[in-house]
């Protein structure tokens, strides 16, 4: 039946009942399972079965609803159930037999969340001070505090019926006990270890000294490879025994490796892995109270490792949801109320919850300043195919077309002149006048109907170009010369600084009426404010120049003039470098101090950035941090992930940084045929 409810819950609300509730929510839901709590109270008084029964069933029918709501399975309270008659039959076989004893560690690394473990099992006891005896108050059980490697002899040959201790320790003691529940903590290695560098493998180590406190494990290792080895025993600091002299080579277990790499010792090989079990004495194994705890120390541990996710989606990408939400069964599918939209609920491995997140979040919609984007890949402008006038070119409006079909989330496109001043070459899109509009109308409108958040690049070339494409001699910062193919620019005065911000605020104007949903201004490939940051280029003395917030100031002023001419409507981003600066020594200056102060005096102007490198993960400053994690530290203002990012396992790479909002994808990766099902393939398995 509740299969069943949930698949009427996905029809349209309209046409079933089922679907209107689940539709409506919790709180219609709600009242109508207190109406028929009542209805069913009432019924009870008289004597009518039948009525009474309808009403039962009623009540039946809208608590699976609200099951199904609050995503409960029959099977959870089915469990539930269970462990409520469990724990009553504990508490009536108490009375009446002698406890059942387990033995725990009294002290060590595993010794705390054996505790843990039991009280979440809800063996509760009492232990008084120094005393190796407590016995549980609500279950036939005696806890006895032991060393964690003497419990397995005492539940194999002795009269200890449980235990719970390493499974190297039970290994090693070579007892016949059960395993009944291994119990995922205290994970670690048996490995043999040898000073770094000193023997290739294990089997080098033929004829030498080994010290340990397994020495059983190690014989037997060594024994089945024919290696003739003399074994020493000791009982704590094994790592030491090399540095000290006593032995060649130690076996000894390994967790995060730290303690290995502090005796400067590496692993030759492994011999076992080990964690936490809970073992019984093989005459107690089949008794039904091993089965309950097991049951119990079993549920811990699930729930330990999995975790519910719940995640809003639209309703055509529900397929991809179900596939890339991994767990033990199908995740359940709810309607969140909202047309198109559905709600998708799954129990998944802990350890995979990043993982999934990250395949969620790439390719499913998020919000962006009140803005549903599909996902979070965004393309890169294309190369330039405008028509000679700066008019959209069928070239372009083919590229564009083509990419928003095969669901690109994020389109930036061309970096189009906002004046002819700032024009860089010949074919190049324009929008700086009013004759650009059109054709970019009728190509934003087509993109935004397929569904694509769409932005333009703003650019000025400043000194980057020559008087043939833009008209008249290039301004720039200072006067410099890009080489044969760039006129000597001049140096902008305060009245071309005004007229540069004027051509920007027209700009975005036009942007505003074309329907871009942001734009971006171009402060890297060398173009006019990249030359401003710069101290390669800038070399003014006077407000423009010297110290960063003099080198940032075009750039401020024009940002806050276009954002005061849109009244902030529309989001602005800004895409910079910082390669060419600090790795390719163009400018010696620029320091680590200078790129906060950077992001921290542009912060309050910029609604996103967009910084671009030569790889994605390339470190920088010395710090070994990428660039995304360092502008990370400075701003919590989305940033778009560019550099690189031509195979999927750079884009995994730089979604495991887990510090972009969006990955701006290079060509390469773009130019496949079918880019997009090929990432989904990569990423989301
Ligand atoms: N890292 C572990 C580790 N992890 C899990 N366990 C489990 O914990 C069990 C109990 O170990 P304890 O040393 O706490 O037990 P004990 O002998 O009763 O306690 P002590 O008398 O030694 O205090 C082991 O048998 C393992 O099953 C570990 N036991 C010991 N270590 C030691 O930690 C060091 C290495 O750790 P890393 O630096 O993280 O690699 C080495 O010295 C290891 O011997």
């Amino acid at each position: 039946m509740y299969q069943r409810l949930i698949e009427r819950g996905n029809q349209p609300a309209d046409t079933s009942y089922t679907a209107s509730l689940l539709t409506a929510g919790a709180h219609k839901i709600l009242k109508k399972v207190a109406e028929e709590s009542a209805e069913v109270l009432m019924a009870s008084v008289s004597s009518d079965k039948t009525h009474l029964t309808a009403e039962i069933a009623d009540l039946y029918y809208h608590v699976m609803v609200l099951m199904i709501n609050k995503g409960i399975t029959p099977a959870d309270v089915r469990a539930e159930l269970e462990k409520r008659s469990a724990l009553s039959g504990l508490a009536e076989k108490a009375a009446l037999r002698k406890p059942y004893s387990m033995a725990v560690p009294k002290k060590g690394r595993i010794a705390e969340r054996t505790e843990i473990l039991l009280k979440k099992a809800g063996l509760n006891y009492t232990r008084r001070h120094r005393q190796d005896v407590a016995y549980c108050l609500n279950a036939p059980l005696m806890l006895v505090f032991l060393p964690a490697h003497d419990i397995p002899l005492y539940v194999g040959e002795g009269e200890i019926h449980y235990g719970i201790t390493g499974q190297d320790l039970v290994a090693e003691n070579d007892v016949c006990v059960e395993e009944v529940e291994t119990l995922a903590y205290g994970i670690c290695k048996l490995c043999v270890q040898a000073p770094k560098g000193k023997y290739a493998d294990a089997e080098a180590l033929a004829g030498k000294r080994v010290v340990t406190s397994f020495p059983r494990l190690a014989e037997q290792y060594f024994k089945t490879r024919e290696l003739p080895i003399r074994i020493r025993t000791v009982n704590g600091s094994v790592e030491a025994a090399c540095s000290l002299g006593l032995a060649d080579a130690v076996v000894d277990l390994v967790e995060s490796g730290e303690t290995m790499e502090a005796a400067g010792l590496e692993a030759l090989d492994t011999i076992m892995r080990t964690e936490t079990v809970f073992i019984a004495n093989p005459r107690v194994a089949e008794d039904e109270f091993t089965q309950i705890l097991k049951m119990r120390f079993n549920g811990i541990k699930t729930a330990e490792q999995n975790v519910i996710i719940e995640y809003n989606i639209p309703s055509a990408r529900l397929p991809d949801a179900v596939r890339i939400t991994p767990g033990s069964k199908s995740p359940t599918v709810m309607d969140t109320g909202e047309a198109g939209w559905k709600a998708v609920k799954s129990l998944i491995p802990r350890a995979d919850i990043n993982h999934v997140i990250e395949r969620i979040s790439l390719l499913e919609s998020f919000t962006l300043y009140n803005h549903t984007i599909r996902n979070r890949i965004v393309v890169p402008p294309s190369d330039g195919n405008a028509q000679r006038d700066g008019r959209v070119s069928h070239t372009i409006f083919e590229y564009y077309l083509k990419l928003a079909k095969q669901e690109a989330g994020t389109l930036i496109l061309d970096n189009a002149y906002v004046a002819q001043q700032g024009k860089s070459s010949p074919l190049q899109l324009g929008i700086s006048e009013e004759e650009h509009i059109n054709g970019l109308k009728n190509l934003v409108k087509i993109l935004t109907d397929e569904g694509v958040y769409v932005g333009i690049r703003f650019s000025h070339a400043g000194a980057k170009t020559n008087e043939k494409i833009c008209g008249e001699q290039p301004v720039g910062p200072s006067e410099i010369n890009f080489g044969k193919d760039y006129d000597n620019s001049r140096e902008f005065d305060e009245d071309d600084a005004e007229e540069i911000t004027m051509y920007f605020t027209h700009a975005i104007e036009r942007a505003e009426e074309i329907g871009f949903h942001f734009v971006e201004v171009n402060a890297a490939q060398q173009m006019l404010f990249d030359q401003c940051i710069n101290t390669r280029y800038n070399q003014r003395t006077d407000k423009y120049g010297g110290p960063m917030e003099n080198r940032l100031r075009l750039l401020i002023t024009v940002l806050d003039a276009m954002r005061t001419r849109v009244k902030g409507k529309i989001p602005i981003s800004l895409f910079f470098s910082i390669h060419d600066k600090v790795q390719d020594k163009a400018d010696p200056d620029f320091s680590a101090q200078d790129f906060d102060q950077f992001i921290r005096l542009l912060e309050p102007h910029v609604d996103f950035f967009h910084p671009i490198t030569i790889h994605v993960m390339n470190k920088f400053f010395g710090e070994e941090v990428t660039l995304l994690e360092w502008i990370r530290n400075s701003t919590s203002k989305p940033l778009i992930a560019e550099g690189n990012i031509k195979s999927t396992s750079v884009l995994k790479e730089a979604i495991g940084l887990e510090k972009a909002e969006m990955y701006c994808l290079d060509k390469g990766l773009l130019s496949r045929p079918n880019w997009l099902q090929f990432i989904q393939k990569k990423i989301t398995g």
